[in-house]
């Protein structure tokens, strides 16, 4: 078992690389925002709670968003692994995900690969992104500086987290795709 976090701020790419790293190694995502996004649009009791805090930029409460990967990791499936996409977004989090992967899968996270890029590239990205994705949260630029400000107080001290592990490594996320992509295959390998 190989299991991932894909760790960066908001467009910087984790959606995208954890598509590549997942057909590289035959690895299960567990997207937290995917499963928020599914929700939304099935408007389940879910959907309508996570959609108050998503709409304005702010992190889910971590019960909440806990639960929801709890049970997505107890489905049944056959994979070599799990990328985590979007969580831990909270040292609260980060605690919770090492107990839930000790617990449910007798194992422990591998690596968190982090996505480097400035804010100024991300805001670009979002607001490119948002004019097909239909999320409500790309939608202009104040939602996404909000986002960003979340990502900086709450988020980015879970770097330091992985660090004190040794499991932390950072990619540059800016480039060419499928470069990056080369990248954080060559940094998986060396734990796998
Ligand atoms: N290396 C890259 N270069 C240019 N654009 C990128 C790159 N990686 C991702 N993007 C674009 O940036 C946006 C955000 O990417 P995404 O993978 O959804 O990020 P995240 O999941 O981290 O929010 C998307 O529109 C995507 O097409
Ligand atoms: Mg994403």
């Amino acid at each position: 078992m190989i299991n991932i976090v894909l760790f960066g701020p908001p467009g910087s790419g984790k959606g995208t690389q954890a598509q590549n790293l997942i057909e590289k190694f035959n690895l299960k995502q567990i997207s937290t925002g995917d499963l928020f996004r599914f929700n939304m649009k099935n408007d389940t009791e879910l959907g309508k709670l996570a959609k108050s805090y998503i709409d304005k930029g702010e992190l889910v409460p971590d019960q909440v968003t806990t639960d929801m990967l709890i049970d997505e990791l107890r489905k049944p499936t056959d994979t070599n692994g799990f990328i985590f996409d979007g969580y831990p977004r909270t040292v609260a989090q980060t605690e919770a995900l090492e107990k839930i992967v000790k617990d449910e899968l007798n194992d422990e996270i591998d690596i968190c690969l982090s996505l480097v890029v400035e804010d100024k590239i991300l805001v670009e990205r979002l607001l490119k992104r948002g004019e097909t994705s239909g999320r409500s949260d790309d939608s202009n630029v104040e939602i996404i500086q909000n986002r960003i400000k979340e990502y900086y107080t709450k988020t980015a001290e879970v770097a330091e987290l992985y660090k004190q592990q040794g499991k932390y490594v950072e990619v540059n996320g800016v480039g060419d795709i499928n470069e990056i992509s080369e990248k954080l295959f060559a940094e998986v390998e060396k734990v796998k």
